[in-house]
């Protein structure tokens, strides 16, 4: 976390402006707040001007904005009773974070080759991928990227490491999907075909990007060549790609 919080005073009036930033949530918390000082404890008063800000993946949201403070010797409360709260969202920094959802995706790399599934039902239908999908209550990431790896195609994997984190953005869906990947090379059992998945082994140099999400060409690299991996990708229409951001990172969380 990186911060910083200056106070200045200046024509009777104090000024505070912070600085949060949270470079592993993707998350800045900004603020200033201007208030005359009261008078003495027993009278809370004064003018002030209080906004927070929050951004993350980009997006900047108000917090609040308020016009009325009450200042007691050294408490400062954010008051609503009096005076008009204006814009005001929430003052609960948690409820102004856009919505996510976690998923797994697992890809299986064994002896020069890469495992990896058609998808043959619901979200991603008719892209080869690797194997994954929504982390459910009650368990871990890994409990789920190993739960679904087992579901789709049959296999246990014996050594897998997380390598990555990519975040989607989709204009026609408010909820971020973050998707944690996680890379194998050691499994039991013999893939075969389930109800949602047909795998197949491609060689690195045959891997079919051209029938798989137009964000995979841009990190399997990555993957298959030892590194960790953070990314954003925006797409419309839920498959084309308008931008994306994407950085090695030295652990991924
Ligand atoms: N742009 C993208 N690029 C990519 O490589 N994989 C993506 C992707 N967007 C989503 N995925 C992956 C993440 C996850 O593994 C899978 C989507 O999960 P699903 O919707 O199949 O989840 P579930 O298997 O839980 O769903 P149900 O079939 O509803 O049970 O697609």
């Amino acid at each position: 976390m990186r911060s910083f919080i200056k106070t200045f005073q200046t024509h009777g009036f104090y000024l505070a402006v912070g600085l949060w930033k949270y470079p592993q949530a993707h998350c800045t918390v900004s603020f200033r707040i201007c208030w005359t000082p009261a008078r003495n404890s027993r009278s809370p008063s004064s003018s002030f001007v209080w906004i927070g800000a929050i951004e993350r993946d980009g997006i900047k949201r108000l917090v609040a904005k308020s016009e009325r403070f009450l200042c007691t010797g050294q408490t400062m409360a954010i008051g609503s009773g009096e005076g008009t709260n204006q814009e005001l969202v929430s003052t609960n920094l948690e409820e102004t974070l856009p919505a996510r959802k976690l998923l797994t995706l697992v890809i299986i790399h064994h002896e020069e080759k890469v495992l990896l599934g058609m998808k043959k039902r619901g979200f991603g239908k008719g892209y080869y991928n690797g194997f994954g999908g929504k982390v459910e209550k009650g368990e871990t990431i890994e409990e789920a990227a190993a739960r679904e790896l087992e579901e789709e195609s049959g296999v246990t994997a014996t050594d897998m490491e997380k390598r990555g984190i990519l975040t989607f953005h989709f204009d026609n869906d408010p909820v971020l999907w973050e998707v944690h990947v996680f890379y194998v090379t050691k499994f039991l059992g013999d893939p075969y075909e389930t109800e949602e998945m047909a795998p197949s082994w491609f060689s690195v140099a045959d891997i079919p990007y051209d029938t798989m999400w137009a964000d995979d060409p841009l990190w399997y690299p990555l993957l298959l060549t030892g590194q960790r991996f953070k990314g954003d990708f925006f797409f419309t229409n839920t498959t084309t790609l308008t931008s994306h951001s994407i950085g090695v990172v030295e652990s991924v969380s």
